[in-house]
């Protein structure tokens, strides 16, 4: 995990922090250790972020690691349901109890915490900030390997707080093959550069439809531009994904972890490499 050596220090009790800006890292709930942090970003909605957050999470859990979801896409949770689970979460002296979905990954969301799953959150930035927050210092996640971040899309209030936050590792990019992609991806990608976070690579999604009778690959969105753009910002594409209804299927059956994404290979060994 990134250090933090510094946080809970003022300059005048540690050399070590003189001239350095404050750092704004929260402090992880004290009763777990989570050794890799790991983000999912997309510049817009609806490109598959949550789809790869849990196609990671699934592929991890399968390989024996000890894996969390923080759902920080408060006011558009998709989590819960792909992974067939239902709040109320518990809290104990050690802090809330995520809720494991049945192969084990450990899942905190706002869903999880209100009464009624279909309430909209209708908060504003410092408030779904502070959510953000006590997922990182108020769960219990215990000891975890791979903790992965749902970031909601774009660069707003929430990502901000996770990079400033929690002590990212890394970022995987998702997009889709779109004429707006390059800009999107290079908002994202100048995002952690700014913050100081590495990114892991890009996946695009949406790359193609297999057309169930002939095999032929549709290209819904038209070309891709995706090498072109992770060539210019000299990042790997880790893979790209077809649209394939029997992902959604199981996402809308709750039983997302059983998902063996094969088009994810490569993210996976880029994320164990860490
Ligand atoms: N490759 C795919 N094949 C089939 N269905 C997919 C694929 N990728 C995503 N979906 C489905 O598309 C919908 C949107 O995906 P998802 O929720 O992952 O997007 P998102 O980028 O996280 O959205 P948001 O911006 O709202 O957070 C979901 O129902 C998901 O199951």
């Amino acid at each position: 995990m990134a250090e933090n050596s510094c946080s809970g220090c003022t300059s005048e009790s540690c050399e070590g922090c003189s001239g350095q800006p404050e750092s704004l890292l929260e402090q992880l709930n004290q009763y777990s250790s989570v050794k890799k942090v790991i983000g999912v970003v997309s510049g817009k909605g609806g490109v598959g972020k949550s789809f790869v957050t849990g196609s990671l999470a699934a592929m991890m859990r399968k390989q024996g690691y000890q894996v969390g979801i923080m759902d920080a896409d408060i006011t558009g949770p998709s989590i819960p349901k792909m992974f067939g689970i239902h709040g109320p979460a518990q809290g104990t002296d050690q802090g809330i109890l995520p809720i494991e979905a049945e192969d084990g990954t450990k899942i905190m969301s706002i869903n999880l915490l209100m009464e009624d799953e279909e309430a909209p959150v209708i908060w504003r930035g410092p408030v779904l900030a502070g959510v953000v927050k006590q997922f990182w210092s108020d769960v219990f996640w215990g000891d975890l390997d791979y903790l992965f971040v749902d970031m909601p899309p774009g660069t707003g209030d929430v990502p901000l707080t996770v990079f400033q936050s929690l002590p990212v590792d890394g970022i995987v990019i998702v997009t889709s093959p779109q004429d707006l992609v390059q800009m999107i991806v290079k908002k994202a990608y100048n995002m952690a550069q700014m913050m100081k976070i590495p990114v892991l690579g890009v996946v695009e999604n949406y790359s193609y439809l297999k057309c169930p009778d002939c095999g032929k690959e549709i290209k819904l969105f038209g070309e891709s531009k995706i090498d072109e753009i992770a060539s210019e910002l000299a990042m790997p594409v880790l893979g790209k994904m077809p649209l394939d209804p029997s992902y959604a299927e199981l996402a809308d059956q709750g039983i997302f972890y059983k998902a063996d994404n094969i088009y994810l290979g490569e993210a996976v060994k880029k994320i164990q490499d860490l």
